[in-house]
């Protein structure tokens, strides 16, 4: 399947006229053949210097099909244990690649992808995607997500110009990886009610085009879940189609408000380690185990607010102990706070707020039940609980509480910070 992107590029009436940077996207079976046919004779001849960045499990499921690729490229391949996209792993990359590199092909999952648009974007040279598991929704991302200095950022960076992907690779990656594809996807129920909400409270940028588009990538992962998740090739293909949606959702915005806001901070909690050691967990596994919970949470919002126990209070920081104590001990709190400045809850009054609840409910109230969920990533195989990251419930009340420290993006689980609830 071709994927035309230039669909997306257009004035919207959002008032915004969305950028498109990627050229061309091919989601099927022998997509690499077309990747060097396009190297060889076609638009990426003018490259003759390119650099791929693979690890040691993407270079082995791409080895055998790649094979005439890399032996035209200088191949980086990093060790698999223990990667990040962080500096250590910027530096071996920058330390190892030859000066006269003129196009980057990142081929691998997540964390490759963020590592070849950061270089990428720090040399000014394009990046051509070529995923090897539907394991997350950042291959065509204009953003890095980024572990700086021990906190999780996402930088601004560039989105790649092609995508091949192809079927032969990435439908045969391990089933665990295909399941957290689907995670990151149906946690898009969260940060696009976030977003709603945010828009509703703040009147914060909103566009209703884009959402639409999110909500079509998770349309086409529900209908064909199970199906993806026997490894049915046409059904990983959609898997892989709502994946760069998603993808493209963001490049729209340009930025991951699209895509992330309380589920994905409380996973950048984990990943941080200020509460929990590190985690043997994929990202999209811990995006669905945190999905779940703050969907738990904002229904017990929305049923107080039926039924009239919910109301505005004026702001307070009550979360400053905790902040000190958690935080502070990794040294990560002037960070945190740097992010957090201005507080954005001290510019909500609490009369405004209070009006703003029934929209909040309806909001809450077109969300699935947390049933209905749990039954939907059960199907996929997906994580759904903190034991499965290796969590306990103690770490569920200080995740809700922290997480929205973690970026700056409102939530609605930062607005509960402004809301009273009793009887319960
Ligand atoms: N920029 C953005 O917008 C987004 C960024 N992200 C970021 O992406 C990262 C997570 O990416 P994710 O894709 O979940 O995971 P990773 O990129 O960390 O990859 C997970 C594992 O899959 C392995 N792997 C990939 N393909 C294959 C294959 N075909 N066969 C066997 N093993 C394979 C990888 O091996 P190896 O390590 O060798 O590659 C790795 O061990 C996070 O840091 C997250 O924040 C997520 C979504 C959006
Ligand atoms: O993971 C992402 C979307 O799935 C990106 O989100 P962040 O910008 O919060 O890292």
């Amino acid at each position: 399947m071709r994927v035309d992107a230039d669909d997306f590029a257009r004035p919207c009436s959002c008032g915004r006229e969305h950028q498109i940077a990627v050229k061309e996207i091919l989601i099927e079976a022998g997509a690499v053949e077309k990747l060097e046919e396009e190297m060889s004779e076609g638009m990426l001849r003018e490259y003759i210097s390119p650099l791929v960045i693979c690890d040691t499990n993407t270079y082995a499921a791409t080895e055998e099909l790649m094979e005439d690729i890399y032996d035209r490229c200088q191949v980086l391949v990093l060790d698999a244990e223990g990667l990040q996209a962080d500096r250590h792993a910027i530096k071996i990359v920058e330390n190892n690649m030859e000066e006269d590199i003129d196009l980057i092909l990142a081929v691998g999952a997540g964390t490759i992808h963020d590592i070849s648009r950061y270089i990428a974007h720090n040399y000014k040279v394009p990046f051509i995607s070529v995923p090897t598991a539907a394991s997350g929704d950042g291959f065509v991302t204009t953003v890095a997500a980024m572990t700086l200095d021990g906190v999780k950022k996402t930088v601004p960076s560039v989105a790649p110009i092609c995508v091949y992907a192809d079927t032969d690779i990435f439908s045969k990656a391990p089933q665990r990886l295909t399941a957290a594809g689907i995670s990151d996807l149906m946690a898009k129920y969260i940060c696009l009610a976030d977003w709603k909400i945010a828009n509703l409270v703040t009147g914060e940028y909103f566009c209703r085009e884009t959402v639409k588009l999110e909500e079509k990538a998770l349309k086409t992962v529900k209908s064909s879940i199970q199906d993806i998740t026997e490894g049915e090739e046409d059904e990983c293909e959609q898997l892989m189609y709502a994946l760069i949606l998603s993808g493209l959702a963001m490049q729209m915005i340009g930025n991951s408000r699209p895509a992330s806001c309380a589920e994905h901070q409380v996973t950048h909690l984990w990943d941080m380690e200020v509460i929990n050691g590190p985690l043997d967990a994929l990202h999209g596994e811990k995006v669905s185990v945190a999905a779940l919970l703050v969907l738990e949470e904002y229904k017990r919002i929305a049923a107080a607010i039926t039924q009239g126990r919910c109301h505005a209070k004026p702001y307070e920081n009550e979360d400053e102990e905790l902040l000190k104590e958690t935080f502070g001990k990794k040294g990560l709190l002037e960070e945190i706070r740097k992010e957090n400045e201005p507080e954005l809850l001290e510019t909500i009054s609490p009369q405004h707020l209070e009006k703003c609840l029934n929209g909040i409910e309806e909001i809450i109230d077109e969300l699935p039940s947390e049933q209905t969920m749990f039954h939907l990533l059960e199907k996929a195989g997906c994580a759904k609980t903190v034991y499965d990251i290796g969590l306990d419930e103690s770490a569920v009340l200080p995740s809700l509480r922290l997480a929205p420290y973690t970026r700056r993006r409102l939530s609605l689980l930062r607005i509960s910070k402004m809301l009273d609830i009793r009887g319960e």
